[in-house]
C-alpha cells in the first residue's frame, strides 16, 4: 500500500496518540507497511502545514474535481507536491495524476494564500513554520557519576564554548544548522553536574550516551533527588522507580564519584513492564551494585518494620500524576477545511461530502493547556470538567496515601514528593493533606522549610492560597512552570522529621488503617455514573500514557520517558483529607507573595503565571456557577 494511503488512514483514525497510532498499534488493527518513522515524519510535517494547505484545497474545489481524493490524503500529497524539493514520493498513476494534472490552479492558490499570510516565498513561510514549532527548551543531560565526572565528559565536547544564561542557549540554538553554530553548553547552578545543551543537538548518537555516561533528563525531573541529597551511607527508598531517571540519580549521590558503596537505593516499581525498562536504565547506568530493584512491587505493600526497610532513612516519592506540566506531548492533529468563497461563488465544506468528524478539531496544543476547561459550557463540558476534576481528585488521593506510608518507615527522616503536574489539588494541597495525617503528627514530620534545603534558591515557589495562606509551607513548595522555567512543569516538596522512633507494631497498623480510611473513604461499593466515567477516561489515558512514555524526549536514555505513566484505579473517586481546601476556596488567583522575577532565563521566572492560574481554576464549579 503507498505511503501516503497508509498515512491518511493513521490520520483518519481517532483513538490514541499520533504515535501510539503508528509505534503501538494494537495486533487488532492492520500493520503497517511503511516505514514507521517515515510515516511519522510526512504526517507530522504535514500537520505542520495544514493551515494554508487547507486553504489551497478549499478555493482550489480539489476535493470537488477529484472526488476519489479524501482530505487526508489530499494534505499529505499537497504537501509533498507544493512544499518538498522532490515532489510527490510515489511512481507515477492515478494519485499523483489527481493533484498534478491541477498544478497551475493548486500552485496559484497556494501562492496566493502564501502571499496573503505576508510570505514574499516560499523559502520564507517554510522558515517561519520550521521556527513556530522549534522546540522551547534546552536538551538537558545530567552526567551520571556512577561511570563519569562533569570534568571528563566536557573533554569530549573541545568546541563547545560555555555560556551564562540558557537564554544564550537558545540563541545558539539558532545557528544549530550551521557548521560551528550551537556548540555551546550551560552548567545548571541548581543541580550539580546537569548541563543544558542547544535542543537540535542529538547526543544520542554519542559515545558519551552509547556508554551511559550521560542520561537525557529534564532540570525539573533532576531536582528530586537534589532535593533529597541523602548522606553516602544512606538507604533510600524510590516508592515509584520506572523508568529510573531520579532512581539512578540518587545513587549516583550515593556511590558516584567521592561516594561510600554503604548505603543503597531499593527501587519499587508496581507495573511489571515498566520495571524492566528500570533494571534495564539501571544497568546502562552502571547502577546494578547501588540499585536493588523491586519489580512488581507495590510500594504500598512494602513492609516498613522489615529488616530491609526498617534502616531506610530517605524515600523519594514520584507517584503516577496527571502529568499536566509535561510539554513533550504537544502533537498536531488534522483540523477540518475551512470555509471559503470559492471562484464558483459557493461557500464549500469538505469534498461536497458530509463533514467527517475530525479527531480534534482544533490543533491539539502541549498538554499544559489541552485539558483546560476554561470557556466551556453546556452539559458536555461540564462533565467533561467534572470527569477531570474526579480524577486529579482520585489520584490526589493516592499520591497522600504514598505520601502517608513513607511516613511510617521507622527510620525515614527524610520525604521528597513530586508530579510533573501543574494542578494544585495534586501539589499543594496533597501537602497540606498529607501534614494533616495522624501519622504526620504524631511522628513530627514537617516540611523542610525553603532556607534548610539545597534548593532554597530556586525562585518560584508553591502558591500561599493552596496552603491555606501557610506562606512557610507554601515556601517549602518548588514549582516549574512549564517552558518559561526551562522544561517541564512541576512540583517537588520535602518532608523531615527529627527525633527517636518510638514506634510499634500497633502503631504502624493504626496507620496503615488511616491510610485506607483517608483514601478509600466512603461509598466502596457505590460508584456512581461520574466515578465509572473517571475509570474509563482513566483507563484509556492510560493506555495512551503506557505508550508515550516511550520515544518522548524526556526519557533516561532517550526512548524511555519521565513521567505521566499509567495514573492508578481510582479510589473510587476519594477526595483526599484535605482541610486545606475548606479553608483555600478555588479557583485559585496566582499567589501575590511572589518572588521577584529575575532577568536570565536561567532561573525560574517570578511566581505569576498565567498557565498555574489557568490550570488551578479547574477546580469545581459552584451549583450556582453551573447552573448559570
Ligand atoms: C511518575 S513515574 C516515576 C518516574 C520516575 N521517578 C523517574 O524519574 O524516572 C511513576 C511510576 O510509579 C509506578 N507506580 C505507581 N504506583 C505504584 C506503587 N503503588 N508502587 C510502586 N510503583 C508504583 C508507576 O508504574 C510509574 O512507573
Amino acid at each position: 500500500m503507498s505511503l501516503y494511503i497508509e498515512a491518511a488512514s493513521i490520520l483518519n483514525e481517532t483513538s490514541g496518540s499520533l504515535r501510539s497510532r503508528i509505534y503501538h498499534r494494537p495486533a487488532s488493527s492492520p500493520q503497517l507497511k511503511s516505514p514507521p518513522a517515515r510515516l511519522y515524519a510526512l504526517i507530522i510535517e504535514t500537520l505542520k502545514h495544514q493551515e494554508i494547505l487547507n486553504e489551497v484545497i478549499a478555493k482550489s474545489e480539489l476535493l470537488k474535481l477529484e472526488r476519489k481524493l479524501t482530505h487526508s490524503l489530499t494534505l499529505l500529497l499537497l504537501h509533498d507536491h507544493l512544499l518538498t524539493k522532490n515532489g510527490i514520493a510515489t511512481s507515477p498513476g492515478p494519485l499523483r495524476t489527481q493533484i498534478e494534472s491541477h498544478k497551475a490552479r493548486l500552485s496559484s492558490e497556494f501562492t496566493r494564500a502564501r502571499l496573503k499570510r505576508g510570505f514574499g516565498t516560499t523559502a520564507l513561510y517554510l522558515s517561519h513554520i520550521a521556527s513556530e514549532s522549534a522546540p522551547k527548551i534546552p536538551r538537558w543531560v545530567r552526567v551520571n557519576t556512577l561511570k563519569c565526572s562533569l570534568t571528563s565528559l566536557l573533554t569530549q565536547f573541545p568546541d563547545y564554548a560555555k555560556v551564562d544564561t540558557l537564554e544564550d542557549v537558545m540563541t545558539a540554538a539558532k545557528g544549530i544548522k550551521t557548521k560551528a553554530g550551537g556548540r555551546v553548553y550551560y552548567v545548571d547552578p541548581y543541580v550539580k553536574d546537569l548541563l543544558a545543551f542547544p535542543p537540535g543537538i542529538d547526543i544520542t548518537t554519542m559515545p558519551c550516551y552509547i556508554k551511559g555516561e550521560v542520561i537525557l533528563q529534564d532540570r525539573s525531573s533532576c531536582l528530586p533527588a537534589a532535593l533529597l541529597d541523602p548522606p553516602k551511607e544512606a538507604w533510600v527508598v524510590d516508592a515509584t522507580s520506572a523508568p529510573g531517571n531520579k532512581t539512578t540519580h540518587a545513587a549516583a549521590i550515593l556511590h558516584g564519584a567521592g561516594g561510600s558503596r554503604k548505603g543503597g537505593v531499593i527501587a519499587y516499581e508496581k507495573d511489571p513492564r515498566r520495571a524492566e525498562i528500570l533494571k534495564r536504565m539501571v544497568t546502562r547506568a552502571g547502577g546494578d551494585v547501588a540499585i536493588t530493584v523491586r519489580p512488581g512491587e507495590d510500594f504500598l505493600k512494602a513492609r516498613p518494620k522489615s529488616d530491609e526497610l526498617s534502616r531506610v532513612t530517605h524515600l523519594l516519592l514520584d507517584p503516577s500524576c496527571s502529568g499536566s506540566g509535561i510539554v513533550s506531548r504537544a502533537e498536531y492533529s488534522l483540523l477540518p477545511i475551512p470555509e471559503f468563497e470559492t471562484k464558483t461563488g459557493t461557500k464549500r465544506k469538505r469534498g461536497g461530502k458530509p463533514a467527517a468528524k475530525p479527531a480534534v478539531t482544533a490543533p491539539a496544543k502541549p498538554a499544559v493547556i489541552a485539558d483546560d476547561a476554561e470557556g466551556a459550557d453546556g452539559e458536555q463540558e461540564e462533565t467533561k470538567q467534572d470527569v477531570a476534576e474526579a480524577r486529579l481528585h482520585s489520584l490526589a488521593a493516592f499520591q497522600t496515601e504514598m505520601i502517608q506510608h513513607a511516613m511510617t518507615f521507622p527510620s525515614a527522616r527524610k520525604i521528597t514528593y513530586s508530579t510533573c503536574s501543574i494542578h494544585a489539588i495534586e501539589n499543594e494541597q496533597v501537602v497540606m493533606a498529607a501534614l494533616q495525617t495522624k501519622v504526620a503528627k504524631r511522628r513530627g514530620w514537617r516540611v523542610l522549610g525553603r532556607e534548610e534545603g539545597v534548593l532554597s534558591e530556586w525562585e518560584r515557589r508553591g502558591l500561599d492560597e493552596e496552603c491555606a495562606g501557610d506562606h512557610h509551607v507554601a515556601q517549602a513548595c518548588i514549582r516549574a512552570n512549564p517552558i518559561e522555567d526551562g522544561g517541564i512543569g512541576f512540583f517537588l516538596c520535602g518532608f523531615v522529621r527529627e527525633g527517636e522512633d518510638d514506634s510499634k507494631e500497633e502503631d504502624w497498623v493504626e496507620e496503615r488503617k488511616e491510610t485506607v480510611e483517608v483514601t478509600v473513604g466512603k461509598g466502596k461499593n457505590q460508584k456512581g455514573k461520574k466515578e465509572e466515567k473517571v475509570e474509563k477516561a482513566q483507563a484509556r489515558e492510560e493506555e495512551e500514557e503506557e505508550y508515550d512514555e516511550k520515544g518522548e524526549e524526556w526519557g533516561g536514555f532517550e526512548e524511555e520517558e519521565e513521567a505521566a505513566p499509567a495514573a492508578p484505579a481510582p479510589k473510587k473517586a476519594a477526595k483526599p483529607a484535605n482541610p486545606a481546601k475548606k479553608q483555600a476556596p478555588r479557583p485559585s488567583k496566582p499567589s501575590k507573595s511572589a518572588a521577584p522575577a529575575t532577568p536570565a532565563a536561567s532561573k525560574p521566572a517570578k511566581q505569576t503565571s498565567s498557565i498555574i492560574q489557568r490550570k488551578t481554576s479547574l477546580a469545581p464549579k459552584s451549583k450556582k456557577q453551573k447552573r448559570k
